[in-house]
């Protein structure tokens, strides 16, 4: 198989600093001695040299701490973060930048959003606060402040999103811009003038319209293909939910909040994890019966989008009703009618809504192994509905109209 990248990537540190012996396992198709082979392979990169950096200010033996022991350990020794993470974003191009990130000093932070004050409080998640800033130069910028959790997992999420989000590079994935780590750890990140998917879903008088609606499925499940294909590491998201979905002024779907995010190597077949993170509503039973996670977690959940974006309804109710429980019968019996969004008031294209349900249903699969890869599903979306000739029509109450009305001149 095609290895996707040497030691120079993200991958080589975050895996040594996080990877939690106890609570994490993985199922490997990968020689155990291959792997610590890799491991214990001679750092040839900035980021190996950032973890001899933290090695050599650890006077204890460094196989007896836990991962982020050694990083806490070293944060006391060095006077802050700041000798650490300058490391996680080299001038090289090998990374794959396109351009450096820049550090902000807490006052710069401060001056950009009016000291965090809650006029420019745009969004607050489990772990952070997102305030609106404008730079010195007057570029606007969203700026997450991580709130809660324990240092140990603070530190740990910072560093991973960071790690990852300057990893990736592509139309559909929200852009960093720098970092600040005075007076906490911050995220400085380009502002999306939507906000989000949900918020523009469900807190605007306003209806996303059709063509808006196709357009961001279409995006995010290129955003989504690109962090599980296209990029130079498998990531899997485990967070995709219409809240994680920021919107350009164009409204292209950003992909973003990396926090979660996992590097899978090329040869494991899944992870599993035991620490239940994610969000009710949009987590495939695999994950919560098993803890297993890989790339149909996030096809799992791209379902959900999905419809949401048709039904205009949320992923769990205010009574907690799922919405793929609700949804899964009137699939079945091809009820289109009752899963539209009323809000759309019919004004919609139906071949493209017949293939954002095909999609959906598939996604949704109760089995991991029935659901498409986010390649197909990019196909599927796209009207190219070879890729689905292999699974089992019958299944797909979807399938029969959505190919009938595609091939349709009148349509
Ligand atoms: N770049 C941005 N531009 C505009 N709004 C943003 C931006 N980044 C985040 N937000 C807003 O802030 C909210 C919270 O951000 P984010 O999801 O990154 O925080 P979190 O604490 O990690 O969330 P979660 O609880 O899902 O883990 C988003 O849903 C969005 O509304």
């Amino acid at each position: 198989m095609e290895k996707k990248e040497g030691t120079s990537s993200p991958v080589g540190v975050l895996e040594d600093y996080f990877r939690s012996e106890e609570s994490e396992s993985c199922s490997s198709k990968e020689p155990t001695s291959d792997l610590e082979a890799r491991r214990s392979s001679k750092p040839t990169s900035r980021w190996r040299g950032l973890f001899q950096l933290v090695r050599s200010r650890s006077k204890k033996p460094l196989a007896t701490l836990h991962p982020l022991s050694v990083l806490k350990l070293s944060l006391r020794r060095c006077s802050s973060m700041r000798e650490i993470v300058p490391n996680l974003f080299p001038n090289s191009d090998s990374y794959n930048l396109k351009s450096p990130r820049t550090s902000f000093t807490l006052y710069e932070l401060q001056a950009a959003t009016g000291n965090f004050s809650q006029e420019n409080l745009i969004g607050k998640g489990g772990y952070a606060e997102v305030y609106r800033g404008c730079l010195k130069n007057g570029k606007l910028v969203a700026v997450k402040r991580l709130t809660r959790g324990k240092l140990d997992e603070m530190i740990g999420d910072f560093l991973s999103e960071m790690g990852i989000m300057a990893h990736v590079n592509h139309p559909n994935t929200a852009k960093l811009i720098g970092y600040g780590i005075d007076g906490g750890m911050h995220l400085v990140l380009e502002l999306s003038p939507h906000g989000s998917l949900a918020s523009k879903l469900y807190g605007s008088k306003e209806t996303l319209t059709w063509k808006i609606r196709h357009k961001i499925a279409l995006g995010t499940a290129e955003g989504l293909l690109y962090l599980h294909e296209g990029c130079q590491r498998r990531i899997v998201h485990r967070d995709i939910k219409a809240a994680n979905i920021l919107l350009t002024e164009d409204f292209e779907p950003q992909i973003c909040d990396f926090g979660l995010a996992k590097w899978l190597p090329e040869h494991w077949t899944h992870h599993i994890v035991s620490k239940f993170e994610g969000t009710f509503g949009y987590l495939a039973p695999e994950y919560l019966m098993h803890g297993i996670v890989d790339e149909k977690t996030d096809v799992f959940a791209f379902g959900v989008l999905l419809l949401e974006l048709v039904s205009g309804r949320r992923a769990l109710d205010y009574s907690q009703q799922s919405l793929v429980l609700w949804a899964k019968p009137l699939l079945k019996k091809s009820e289109i009618r009752e899963l539209v969004d009323p809000g759309l008031a019919n004004d919609y294209n139906t071949k493209q809504m017949n293939l954002m349900l095909l999609a959906a249903s598939l996604c949704i699969h109760q089995s991991s192994l029935r659901r498409p890869r986010m390649a197909q599903v990019v196909q599927i979306l796209n009207g190219n509905l070879s890729s689905v000739k292999c699974m089992n029509k019958s299944r797909v109450a979807f399938f029969r109209k959505a190919v009938a009305e595609y091939k349709s001149p009148k349509n």
